[in-house]
Protein backbone atom coordinates (compact mmCIF):
# COMPACT_ATOMS: atom_id res chain seq x y z
CA UNK A 1 0.00 0.00 0.00
CA UNK A 2 0.79 3.28 -0.78
CA UNK A 3 1.94 5.69 1.98
CA UNK A 4 -1.04 8.30 1.39
CA UNK A 5 -3.71 5.55 1.24
CA UNK A 6 -2.08 4.23 5.03
CA UNK A 7 -1.76 7.06 6.50
CA UNK A 8 -5.78 7.79 5.07
CA UNK A 9 -6.38 4.77 7.11
CA UNK A 10 -4.76 5.23 10.09
CA UNK A 11 -6.85 8.91 10.14
CA UNK A 12 -9.90 7.11 9.42
CA UNK A 13 -8.95 4.56 12.24
CA UNK A 14 -8.32 7.48 14.36
CA UNK A 15 -11.83 9.04 13.76
CA UNK A 16 -13.15 5.74 15.30
CA UNK A 17 -11.14 5.97 18.21
CA UNK A 18 -12.47 9.65 18.90
CA UNK A 19 -16.04 8.49 18.35
CA UNK A 20 -16.10 5.76 20.37
CA UNK A 21 -14.07 7.42 23.48
CA UNK A 22 -17.08 9.93 23.14
CA UNK A 23 -19.39 7.65 23.51
CA UNK A 24 -17.76 5.97 26.08
CA UNK A 25 -17.63 9.08 28.29
CA UNK A 26 -21.03 9.51 27.91
CA UNK A 27 -22.20 6.34 29.05
CA UNK A 28 -19.90 7.67 32.07
CA UNK A 29 -22.09 10.35 32.66
CA UNK A 30 -25.24 8.19 32.47
CA UNK A 31 -23.73 5.52 34.90
CA UNK A 32 -22.96 9.00 37.33
CA UNK A 33 -26.87 9.33 37.37
CA UNK A 34 -27.52 6.01 38.16
CA UNK A 35 -24.81 5.86 40.64
CA UNK A 36 -26.81 9.27 42.16
CA UNK A 37 -29.87 7.81 42.20
CA UNK A 38 -28.63 4.07 43.80
CA UNK A 39 -26.64 6.77 46.54
CA UNK A 40 -23.58 4.94 45.29
CA UNK A 41 -19.51 6.19 45.55
CA UNK A 42 -18.66 7.33 42.10
CA UNK A 43 -15.38 6.07 41.71
CA UNK A 44 -15.63 2.01 41.71
CA UNK A 45 -12.60 0.67 42.48
CA UNK A 46 -12.84 -2.58 42.27
CA UNK A 47 -14.91 -2.54 38.78
CA UNK A 48 -11.69 -0.48 37.74
CA UNK A 49 -9.56 -3.86 38.42
CA UNK A 50 -12.10 -6.25 36.92
CA UNK A 51 -12.20 -3.96 33.76
CA UNK A 52 -8.64 -4.31 33.69
CA UNK A 53 -7.69 -7.30 33.66
CA UNK A 54 -10.74 -8.12 31.88
CA UNK A 55 -8.89 -5.91 28.84
CA UNK A 56 -5.66 -6.80 29.40
CA UNK A 57 -6.49 -10.01 28.42
CA UNK A 58 -8.27 -9.59 25.95
CA UNK A 59 -5.20 -7.19 24.15
CA UNK A 60 -3.09 -9.99 24.00
CA UNK A 61 -4.14 -11.80 21.46
CA UNK A 62 -4.39 -8.37 19.53
CA UNK A 63 -1.03 -7.54 20.09
CA UNK A 64 -1.33 -5.59 22.68
CA UNK A 65 0.43 -5.53 26.14
CA UNK A 66 -0.04 -5.14 29.29
CA UNK A 67 1.73 -2.16 30.08
CA UNK A 68 0.07 -0.61 27.05
CA UNK A 69 -3.25 -1.27 27.72
CA UNK A 70 -3.17 -0.22 31.34
CA UNK A 71 -1.07 3.25 30.68
CA UNK A 72 -4.15 3.87 28.06
CA UNK A 73 -6.72 3.07 30.70
CA UNK A 74 -5.61 4.74 34.02
CA UNK A 75 -5.87 7.99 31.29
CA UNK A 76 -9.42 6.85 30.30
CA UNK A 77 -10.96 6.23 33.25
CA UNK A 78 -8.89 9.63 35.14
CA UNK A 79 -11.16 11.51 32.50
CA UNK A 80 -14.24 9.07 33.19
CA UNK A 81 -14.59 9.46 37.40
CA UNK A 82 -13.35 13.56 36.73
CA UNK A 83 -16.31 13.91 34.05
CA UNK A 84 -18.58 12.16 36.47
CA UNK A 85 -17.41 14.05 39.66
CA UNK A 86 -17.37 17.37 38.10
CA UNK A 87 -21.24 16.10 36.77
CA UNK A 88 -22.46 15.59 40.09
CA UNK A 89 -20.89 18.88 41.63
CA UNK A 90 -22.51 20.49 38.54
CA UNK A 91 -25.88 19.47 39.76
CA UNK A 92 -25.49 19.68 43.60
CA UNK A 93 -24.53 23.32 43.27
CA UNK A 94 -26.54 25.11 40.56
CA UNK A 95 -23.17 25.36 39.23
CA UNK A 96 -21.58 24.46 35.24
CA UNK A 97 -23.72 27.44 33.93
CA UNK A 98 -23.59 28.32 30.43
CA UNK A 99 -20.88 31.04 30.92
CA UNK A 100 -18.22 31.37 33.30
CA UNK A 101 -15.66 34.24 33.54
CA UNK A 102 -12.28 32.94 35.09
CA UNK A 103 -9.22 35.10 36.23
CA UNK A 104 -6.20 33.39 35.50
CA UNK A 105 -2.41 34.83 35.32
CA UNK A 106 -1.19 35.98 32.19
CA UNK A 107 -2.77 35.42 28.85
CA UNK A 108 -3.57 32.77 26.13
CA UNK A 109 -0.40 30.46 26.37
CA UNK A 110 0.73 30.66 29.93
CA UNK A 111 0.55 27.25 32.14
CA UNK A 112 -2.30 29.08 34.57
CA UNK A 113 -4.09 28.93 30.84
CA UNK A 114 -4.22 25.69 29.72
CA UNK A 115 -5.08 25.24 33.66
CA UNK A 116 -7.90 26.65 33.27
CA UNK A 117 -9.27 25.50 29.81
CA UNK A 118 -8.09 22.03 31.54
CA UNK A 119 -10.68 22.50 34.43
CA UNK A 120 -13.70 24.54 33.06
CA UNK A 121 -14.03 22.54 29.80
CA UNK A 122 -15.93 19.88 31.67
CA UNK A 123 -17.84 22.86 33.48
CA UNK A 124 -18.75 24.95 30.96
CA UNK A 125 -19.97 25.98 27.49
CA UNK A 126 -18.33 29.01 27.43
CA UNK A 127 -15.59 30.39 29.10
CA UNK A 128 -14.22 34.08 29.63
CA UNK A 129 -11.17 34.62 30.05
CA UNK A 130 -10.05 37.38 32.00
CA UNK A 131 -6.33 37.28 32.09
CA UNK A 132 -4.40 38.99 34.78
CA UNK A 133 -0.74 40.68 35.72
CA UNK A 134 -0.78 39.46 39.42
CA UNK A 135 -2.29 36.52 41.63
CA UNK A 136 -3.48 40.37 43.39
CA UNK A 137 -5.45 41.14 40.85
CA UNK A 138 -6.66 37.58 39.84
CA UNK A 139 -8.02 37.22 43.39
CA UNK A 140 -9.44 40.93 43.38
CA UNK A 141 -11.23 40.29 40.59
CA UNK A 142 -12.91 37.96 41.91
CA UNK A 143 -13.56 39.60 45.10
CA UNK A 144 -15.08 42.91 42.87
CA UNK A 145 -17.30 40.53 40.89
CA UNK A 146 -15.48 41.06 37.58
CA UNK A 147 -15.01 37.34 37.42
CA UNK A 148 -16.98 34.35 38.81
CA UNK A 149 -13.94 32.06 39.34
CA UNK A 150 -9.75 32.89 39.68
CA UNK A 151 -7.74 29.72 39.13
CA UNK A 152 -4.51 29.88 41.05
CA UNK A 153 -1.09 28.00 41.36
CA UNK A 154 -1.23 26.44 44.92
CA UNK A 155 2.31 24.41 44.76
CA UNK A 156 5.03 22.88 42.63
CA UNK A 157 6.80 19.27 42.83
CA UNK A 158 10.03 21.34 41.86
CA UNK A 159 9.46 24.63 43.65
CA UNK A 160 7.36 23.68 46.29
CA UNK A 161 4.56 25.87 47.71
CA UNK A 162 3.61 29.10 46.09
CA UNK A 163 3.72 31.04 49.07
CA UNK A 164 2.32 34.46 47.40
CA UNK A 165 -0.70 32.47 47.12
CA UNK A 166 -0.62 31.06 50.78
CA UNK A 167 -0.31 34.59 51.83
CA UNK A 168 -3.61 36.06 49.68
CA UNK A 169 -5.82 33.35 51.18
CA UNK A 170 -5.54 34.52 54.34
CA UNK A 171 -7.29 37.36 53.76
CA UNK A 172 -9.33 37.16 51.25
CA UNK A 173 -13.31 36.49 52.07
CA UNK A 174 -13.10 33.70 48.63
CA UNK A 175 -13.37 30.19 49.44
CA UNK A 176 -12.01 27.04 47.60
CA UNK A 177 -14.25 25.12 45.14
CA UNK A 178 -11.63 23.16 43.29
CA UNK A 179 -8.84 22.11 43.11
CA UNK A 180 -6.90 20.48 39.60
CA UNK A 181 -2.87 19.17 38.95
CA UNK A 182 -1.23 20.23 35.75
CA UNK A 183 2.09 18.67 34.53
CA UNK A 184 4.67 21.62 33.66
CA UNK A 185 7.03 21.11 31.06
CA UNK A 186 9.27 23.51 30.76
CA UNK A 187 10.76 24.03 27.14
CA UNK A 188 13.40 26.90 26.62
CA UNK A 189 11.62 28.34 23.18
CA UNK A 190 13.01 31.03 20.61
CA UNK A 191 11.46 32.60 17.26
CA UNK A 192 12.86 30.26 14.30
CA UNK A 193 16.66 30.53 13.63
CA UNK A 194 17.66 30.77 17.12
CA UNK A 195 20.93 29.25 17.57
CA UNK A 196 21.56 28.45 21.27
CA UNK A 197 25.11 29.02 21.58
CA UNK A 198 24.02 32.95 20.95
CA UNK A 199 21.79 33.43 23.52
CA UNK A 200 22.10 36.19 25.76
CA UNK A 201 18.68 36.94 27.68
CA UNK A 202 16.27 34.05 29.16
CA UNK A 203 12.47 35.76 29.81
CA UNK A 204 10.50 33.60 32.81
CA UNK A 205 8.32 34.16 35.45
CA UNK A 206 9.76 33.70 38.95
CA UNK A 207 8.44 30.70 39.70
CA UNK A 208 9.53 29.23 36.45
CA UNK A 209 13.27 30.35 36.85
CA UNK A 210 13.34 28.72 40.88
CA UNK A 211 11.53 25.57 39.14
CA UNK A 212 14.52 25.47 36.60
CA UNK A 213 17.27 26.62 38.92
CA UNK A 214 20.14 23.65 38.51
CA UNK A 215 19.24 24.25 34.37
CA UNK A 216 19.78 27.75 34.86
CA UNK A 217 22.96 28.10 37.07
CA UNK A 218 25.06 26.43 33.96
CA UNK A 219 23.59 29.42 32.04
CA UNK A 220 26.02 31.91 33.97
CA UNK A 221 26.62 34.32 30.88
CA UNK A 222 22.89 35.10 30.28
CA UNK A 223 20.32 37.70 31.97
CA UNK A 224 17.30 36.78 33.51
CA UNK A 225 14.73 38.31 32.91
CA UNK A 226 11.52 38.48 34.88
CA UNK A 227 8.12 38.30 33.73
CA UNK A 228 4.42 38.57 34.90
CA UNK A 229 3.42 35.05 33.13
CA UNK A 230 4.89 32.92 30.09
CA UNK A 231 2.77 34.33 28.33
CA UNK A 232 4.65 37.73 28.84
CA UNK A 233 8.02 35.61 28.27
CA UNK A 234 6.89 34.32 24.79
CA UNK A 235 5.09 38.35 23.91
CA UNK A 236 8.33 39.79 24.92
CA UNK A 237 10.60 37.22 22.73
CA UNK A 238 7.91 37.70 19.38
CA UNK A 239 8.71 41.74 19.89
CA UNK A 240 12.38 41.75 20.68
CA UNK A 241 12.88 40.21 17.34
CA UNK A 242 16.33 39.77 18.57
CA UNK A 243 17.38 35.81 18.45
CA UNK A 244 19.75 36.02 21.51
CA UNK A 245 16.88 36.38 23.32
CA UNK A 246 14.61 33.71 24.21
CA UNK A 247 11.54 32.18 26.99
CA UNK A 248 10.84 29.52 29.23
CA UNK A 249 7.28 27.85 28.90
CA UNK A 250 5.26 25.40 27.43
CA UNK A 251 5.97 23.81 23.94
CA UNK A 252 2.36 24.64 23.32
CA UNK A 253 1.99 28.00 24.61
CA UNK A 254 4.99 29.29 22.87
CA UNK A 255 3.74 27.94 19.59
CA UNK A 256 0.70 30.51 20.00
CA UNK A 257 3.70 33.29 19.84
CA UNK A 258 5.60 31.50 16.66
CA UNK A 259 8.27 30.15 18.93
CA UNK A 260 10.15 27.01 18.60
CA UNK A 261 11.70 24.49 21.20
CA UNK A 262 15.42 24.60 21.78
CA UNK A 263 15.36 22.57 24.46
CA UNK A 264 13.20 20.56 26.85
CA UNK A 265 12.54 19.29 30.54
CA UNK A 266 14.30 22.13 32.15
CA UNK A 267 12.49 21.52 35.24
CA UNK A 268 14.99 20.30 38.71
CA UNK A 269 11.88 17.47 38.89
CA UNK A 270 11.76 14.85 36.41
CA UNK A 271 7.60 14.93 37.24
CA UNK A 272 7.57 18.52 37.02
CA UNK A 273 3.41 18.63 38.39
CA UNK A 274 1.64 22.07 40.01
CA UNK A 275 -1.59 22.14 41.42
CA UNK A 276 -3.77 24.42 41.43
CA UNK A 277 -6.88 25.76 43.38
CA UNK A 278 -10.43 27.15 42.00
CA UNK A 279 -11.61 30.13 44.14
CA UNK A 280 -15.55 31.40 44.30
CA UNK A 281 -17.15 33.97 46.48
CA UNK A 282 -19.91 31.13 47.62
CA UNK A 283 -18.56 27.88 49.26
CA UNK A 284 -19.73 24.84 47.86
CA UNK A 285 -21.08 21.70 49.37
CA UNK A 286 -19.46 18.51 47.93
CA UNK A 287 -21.25 15.66 47.21
CA UNK A 288 -21.45 12.35 49.17
CA UNK A 289 -20.42 10.12 46.33
CA UNK A 290 -17.23 12.04 45.52
CA UNK A 291 -13.66 12.19 47.96
CA UNK A 292 -13.70 15.50 49.48
CA UNK A 293 -11.00 17.54 50.47
CA UNK A 294 -11.17 20.63 53.18
CA UNK A 295 -8.42 23.62 53.72
CA UNK A 296 -8.39 25.70 56.84
CA UNK A 297 -5.53 28.12 58.51
CA UNK A 298 -5.41 27.90 62.04
CA UNK A 299 -3.31 29.83 64.74
CA UNK A 300 -2.24 27.76 67.37
CA UNK A 301 -0.56 30.18 70.00
CA UNK A 302 3.10 28.96 70.53
CA UNK A 303 2.32 27.19 74.02
CA UNK A 304 4.87 24.32 73.52
CA UNK A 305 3.18 21.30 72.07
CA UNK A 306 0.47 23.32 70.55
CA UNK A 307 0.50 22.19 66.82
CA UNK A 308 0.96 18.79 68.39
CA UNK A 309 -2.51 18.74 70.22
CA UNK A 310 -4.45 20.59 67.40
CA UNK A 311 -2.80 17.37 65.16
CA UNK A 312 -3.98 14.97 67.43
CA UNK A 313 -7.78 15.81 67.55
CA UNK A 314 -7.49 14.99 63.72
CA UNK A 315 -5.91 11.75 64.34
CA UNK A 316 -8.51 11.06 67.11
CA UNK A 317 -11.64 11.62 64.88
CA UNK A 318 -9.82 9.30 61.65
CA UNK A 319 -8.95 12.06 59.48
CA UNK A 320 -6.42 12.11 57.19
CA UNK A 321 -3.88 14.87 56.35
CA UNK A 322 -2.92 16.10 52.87
CA UNK A 323 -0.24 19.07 53.57
CA UNK A 324 0.89 21.24 56.41
CA UNK A 325 2.48 24.20 55.86
CA UNK A 326 3.37 27.37 57.69
CA UNK A 327 3.74 30.64 56.71
CA UNK A 328 4.38 33.69 59.07
CA UNK A 329 1.68 36.14 59.95
CA UNK A 330 2.50 39.92 59.18
CA UNK A 331 3.35 42.05 61.76
CA UNK A 332 4.03 38.97 64.17
CA UNK A 333 7.36 38.21 64.14
CA UNK A 334 8.20 34.53 64.51
CA UNK A 335 4.62 33.56 64.61
CA UNK A 336 3.44 31.24 62.46
CA UNK A 337 -0.38 30.30 60.70
CA UNK A 338 -0.61 26.43 59.89
CA UNK A 339 -2.04 25.61 56.49
CA UNK A 340 -3.63 22.11 56.84
CA UNK A 341 -5.42 20.03 53.90
CA UNK A 342 -7.23 17.13 55.04
CA UNK A 343 -9.33 14.30 53.14
CA UNK A 344 -12.60 14.74 54.78
CA UNK A 345 -15.78 16.49 53.80
CA UNK A 346 -16.76 19.44 55.88
CA UNK A 347 -20.27 18.12 56.56
CA UNK A 348 -18.92 14.75 57.75
CA UNK A 349 -20.04 14.49 61.49
CA UNK A 350 -15.95 14.00 62.24
CA UNK A 351 -14.84 16.86 60.54
CA UNK A 352 -17.79 18.91 62.25
CA UNK A 353 -16.19 17.72 65.55
CA UNK A 354 -13.00 17.63 65.16
CA UNK A 355 -13.60 21.75 63.75
CA UNK A 356 -15.63 22.48 67.12
CA UNK A 357 -12.24 20.91 69.21
CA UNK A 358 -9.90 22.85 67.11
CA UNK A 359 -12.16 26.23 67.85
CA UNK A 360 -11.91 25.43 71.72
CA UNK A 361 -7.97 24.29 71.37
CA UNK A 362 -6.45 27.16 69.41
CA UNK A 363 -6.55 30.96 68.45
CA UNK A 364 -8.24 31.04 65.20
CA UNK A 365 -9.57 28.78 62.91
CA UNK A 366 -10.54 29.57 59.32
CA UNK A 367 -11.94 27.30 56.96
CA UNK A 368 -10.82 28.11 53.29
CA UNK A 369 -12.91 25.40 51.56
CA UNK A 370 -14.37 21.91 51.06
CA UNK A 371 -14.01 20.93 47.54
CA UNK A 372 -14.06 17.66 44.89
CA UNK A 373 -10.52 16.16 45.42
CA UNK A 374 -9.29 15.42 41.63
CA UNK A 375 -6.58 13.06 43.22
CA UNK A 376 -7.60 9.50 40.81
CA UNK A 377 -5.02 7.39 41.64
CA UNK A 378 -4.97 4.57 39.10
CA UNK A 379 -5.66 1.43 40.18
CA UNK A 380 -3.27 -1.49 39.58
CA UNK A 381 -3.22 -4.74 38.66
CA UNK A 382 -1.40 -8.08 39.05
CA UNK A 383 -0.31 -8.31 34.97
C1 LIG B 1 -17.99 4.42 34.70
C2 LIG B 1 -17.93 4.08 35.99
O1 LIG B 1 -17.37 4.94 36.98
C3 LIG B 1 -15.97 4.98 37.29
C4 LIG B 1 -15.22 4.90 36.05
C5 LIG B 1 -14.98 3.68 35.47
C6 LIG B 1 -14.69 3.59 34.01
O2 LIG B 1 -14.49 4.61 33.38
O3 LIG B 1 -14.71 2.47 33.48
C7 LIG B 1 -15.04 2.53 36.27
C8 LIG B 1 -15.38 2.58 37.58
C9 LIG B 1 -15.64 3.84 38.29
O4 LIG B 1 -14.54 4.19 39.08
C10 LIG B 1 -18.50 2.81 36.49
O5 LIG B 1 -18.64 2.67 37.69
O6 LIG B 1 -18.83 1.97 35.65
Amino acid sequence: MELDQIRIEISDTDQQLLGLLSKRRALALAVAEAKLAQNKPIRDQKREQELLVSLIEKGKPLGLDAGYVTKLYHVIIEDSVLQQQAKVQGQLNGENGPVCRVAFLGRQGSYSYWATQKYFTRRAEKLIEIGCDSFNEIVQAVETGHADYAVLPIENTSSGSINEVFDLLQHTRLSIVGELTHPIKHCLMGLPGTNLANIRQICAHPQVIAQCSNYLQSLSQVKIEYCEASSDAFERVRQAKDLSVVAIGGEEGGALYGLEVLGRDLANQKDNVSRFIVVARKAIAVAKAIPAKTTFIMYTGQQPGALVDALLVLKQHGISMGKLESRPIPGNPWEEMFYVDVLANLEDYAMTRALDELNRITRFVKVLGCYPSEDVSPTQVQS
